[in-house]
């Protein structure tokens, strides 16, 4: 008897526990580890899915044993979605990061292949076994589910599957379909016979007759005769009527870059490139799981080395993956991968459609991308064979997710990289604290790229201090600033200016009663939009039209305090009236493609000033670019978070190293209201190795990161009586079985106390060693599927990324 053991996809029930089912013996042979199924569960044998994590053949259980077991009820798939090595590290991640096995299975999924969508299985064209003739008479697609298919049924198409003679396409309900194309299929046996029937000035019909005669086993498409040969589509219908051709569907991949890019050589390497390069390829070549930490300046020329030690992993046939931020996953980046690379690269990122991400997994998955570059979720890429791992900007907050499964995706580069034997490179100018640390006990690899590329200085970075400037302009603008963007016009070169707040005004008080409005869901102001003519919640999205009057005391006195991206446009503009400026942040980019006609219009020239939140900060280069500001360099300074400093640093490094990265040279301008800060007066001297330093002290006072582990315990309810009642619970929990040294903080209402009328409380654990704390985690966790029925949701966070 064959015994499977699933995980199984219940919300309300979940446990990292698998079930057992007795695999019914047609699919004995068929199932494996990897497959999604459908098993009856619970007292009312209700229909759920799961996931085959394990696969027992001829088990000797006990008969009574086995007779109590369940059978499982049908296959989802004809072959692995998931495989061994990805098995194996859903296990770990959902032990490391206290959640669900369940969700960490999902979440390495693309959205495609998520439950609610119909997996359906299609015919490769031309037919050829009688028993798929019988079954799909019209070649169509059939939905894979047991209305359809009997499980012998199922067993035999896991077999077509592997013949290559049926496809797995997953259908959207209600949304669009694959991509496919018409096209037809030649039905002529005798082609002589048929030619001698047709007219000799029939052109249009011989000439598809040719195409036929040439291609008799494929699919043609039928625009492409259309458009390439000319054959009308009259033509067409002709042939079908005389059952010559019978017309049926091709998948086509939706390929997201659309025009064809020419391809670039490697460049000569400086002398520091190329010690990194060679010292990252003998990794490569040795199989050695190194961890690089390649520290270098911005525009020392990372990506060059990043791209000369994939090129080291596709010579000796293995593959590369490539992570970057969200938003560093500019088409910039895009492009300069694929000039080196073309068409064996992969592109993985949420501005794609979910069928778009789905070509491209598929790619991955049946070996046809060899490179792989990606934001977070693309480290679950299915690549079989990896040869090089790549993180770059790796101190940036969006590598960690922050739903569940709650992981850093630094960890899963480095556990995969032990699975695979193969290097990781960690790339930024700024390096997190934890990692820089890590490479100073020699756990990680140093390597540095202390100079610009051509021996280019690092621009000078001058600091107004806006307590003064402001008594001169009483405004977002300092003189020296504005002077310094004249002049820079004046000369037909261009700027880069940053401002860290999206929106118009950031918030609205009324003069008269001191009311200030509120998001009615969130312990949060209000933004004033101006191009959608609306008030809204950054937290939940709720709008609101703009007030004409207090909502309170209905008086006139309205007054909208701090600037937003919008606001400072829109003054800039008054003050220099001749310049062509662009906005970008998430307002301005919100439709497809608009990130990549933004950048292409600065890149051309198309305007003078380019103004935006920090989507701007990360991994432009644009050669014109000579001049940076920074509008307000303080909003990051003032979140409650031990980590506020140091992103502060890195923002400002990363925003002024846009500027000067070719022949002309860089100035940077940093307005701020703490120009004695250190975060700021280093970042000035872009010095990295001293803000480390530095910083490393704070935090060994202070007891944090990297000298301390911190998890963060959130509870949350709609009470908010209720939610601190329940933290401290918790938190006593959490007392009672940790370390004596171990600290607990808490609990506290959180910073933003409550968001969409949840109010949230939570505990900060700090601790050194502690064995004793991932059982305690995991009762937390155990207990928080119980609670979530009485309306509790409790959250685990290791090593958290945000306090907000
Ligand atoms: N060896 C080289 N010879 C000539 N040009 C190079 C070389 N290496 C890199 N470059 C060019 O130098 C510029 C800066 O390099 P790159 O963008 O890779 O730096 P980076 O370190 O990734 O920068 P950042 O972190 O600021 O994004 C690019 O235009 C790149 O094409
Ligand atoms: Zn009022
Ligand atoms: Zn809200």
């Amino acid at each position: 008897m064959t015994i499977a053991e699933i995980i199984v996809d219940v919300p309300t029930m979940q446990t990292n526990l698998p079930y057992s089912y007795v695999v019914p013996k047609e699919l004995e042979t068929k199932i494996q580890p990897g497959m999604r199924v459908v098993v009856p569960f619970g007292k009312g044998n209700r229909k759920v899915e799961g996931f085959v994590v394990k696969v027992d053949h001829d088990t000797e259980k006990a008969a009574t044993a086995t007779t109590q077991l369940k059978s499982l009820t049908s296959l989802m798939d004809l072959h692995p979605v998931v495989n061994t090595e990805l098995l194996k590290l859903s296990q770990w991640l959902a032990e490391t990061t206290y959640s669900f096995r369940i969700s960490c299975l999902l979440t390495m999924l693309p959205n495609v292949m998520k439950a609610k969508y119909q997996t359906l299985v299609v015919p490769v064209a031309p037919v050829t076994d009688p028993w798929l003739l019988d079954h799909f008479p019209h070649q169509d697609a059939i939905p894979l589910d047991q209305d359809h298919f009997s499980n012998q049924e199922l067993a035999r198409l896991t077999e077509l599957r592997k013949q290559g003679q049926v496809q797995i396409q997953y259908q959207v309900h209600n949304q669009a379909k694959p991509k496919t194309e018409l096209a037809v299929l030649n039905q002529i046996q005798d082609f002589e016979r048929c030619r001698e029937s047709i007219r000799k000035n029939a052109t249009g019909q011989l000439a598809l007759l040719n195409q036929l005669e040439r291609h008799p086993k494929t699919p043609l498409q039928q625009r492409t005769l259309v458009k390439q040969t000319g054959i009308s589509p009259a033509v067409i219908k002709n042939f079908e009527n005389r059952g010559w051709i019978t017309k049926t569907t091709v998948e086509k991949y939706r390929n997201p870059e659309q025009h064809p890019i020419a391809r670039d050589q490697p460049k000569r390497l400086t002398t520091d490139q190329q010690h990194a390069v060679s010292t990252i390829n003998a990794a490569v070549t040795d199989q050695q799981p190194t961890t690089f930490l390649l520290e270098g300046v911005t525009g020392s020329g990372k990506t060059e080395v990043y791209l000369q030690t994939i090129q080291r992993a596709l010579d000796q046939d293995e593959q590369a993956l490539m992570l970057v931020p969200e938003i560093a996953l500019t088409p910039q980046m895009v492009t300069r991968v694929k000039r080196r690379f073309g068409d064996q690269v992969a592109i993985l990122h949420s501005g794609l459609s979910n069928g778009e991400k789905y070509d491209e997994w598929r790619r991955i998955n049946e070996g046809t991308a060899q490179v792989v570059v990606g934001a977070r979720s693309a480290i679950f890429a299915p690549l079989q064979n990896l040869g090089l791992i790549i993180l770059d900007e790796e101190h940036d907050p969006s590598y960690k997710q922050s739903d569940n499964p709650r992981y850093h995706t630094r960890d899963i580069a480095l556990w995969r990289a032990q699975y695979h034997h193969c290097p990781v490179i960690l790339g930024s100018a700024t390096p997190s604290l934890e990692s820089r640390a890590r490479a100073e006990k020699d756990v990680y690899h140093l390597l540095r790229l202390p100079e610009r590329i051509n021996g280019q200085q690092l621009p000078e970075i001058q600091v107004v201090d806006m307590t003064n400037a402001l008594e001169r302009t009483g405004d977002l603008f300092s003189n020296e600033l504005l002077q310094a963007l004249q002049a820079t016009i004046d000369r037909h070169e261009q700027a880069v200016l940053l401002l860290n707040r999206r929106g118009f005004s950031s918030f609205m008080l009324c003069r008269d009663c001191g009311y200030v409005l509120k998001c009615p869901h969130c312990d949060i102001s209000l933004t004033m939009h101006l191009d959608s003519h609306t008030m809204k919640c950054h937290y939940c999205g709720y709008e609101t039209a703009i007030p004409t009057e207090c909502p309170h005391c209905h008086g006139h006195h309205i007054r909208y305090f701090g600037t937003g991206t919008e606001k400072a446009t829109q003054q800039l503009q008054q003050l220099l009236p001749q310049t062509r400026i662009l906005r970008m942040d998430v307002d301005t980019t919100r439709k497809k493609g608009a990130h990549r006609r933004i950048l292409q219009q600065f890149g051309a020239h198309q305007a003078d000033i380019l103004l935006g939140t920090q989507m701007i900060a990360k991994g432009l280069d644009f050669p014109d670019v000579t001049l940076v500001g920074v509008l307000n360099a303080d909003t990051g300074l003032e979140l409650p978070d031990f980590r506020a400093s140091e992103r502060t640093f890195d923002l400002l490094t990363q925003v002024a190293g846009r500027a000067g990265r070719a022949e002309k040279a860089g100035q940077v301008i940093i307005q701020t209201f703490n120009p004695e800060h250190y975060a700021i007066q280093l970042a000035q001297r872009q010095d990295y190795e001293a803000f480390f330093h530095r910083e490393m002290q704070l935090r060994h006072l202070a007891g944090y990161s990297p000298y301390f582990y911190t998890v963060l315990v959130t509870v949350s309810a709609l009470k908010e009586k209720e939610a601190a009642a329940e933290a401290g619970r918790v938190s006593s929990l959490l007392h009672d079985n940790v370390a004596q040294t171990t600290e607990i903080l808490g609990p506290t209402p959180r910073p933003i106390a409550r968001i969409k009328n949840r109010y949230y409380y939570q505990i900060i654990v700090k601790y050194k060693h502690d064995r004793q704390l991932p059982a305690a985690l995991n009762r937390i966790q155990a207990i928080s599927q119980k609670e979530v029925r009485k309306g509790f949701r409790i959250a685990i966070d290791v090593e958290p990324q945000s306090f907000m």
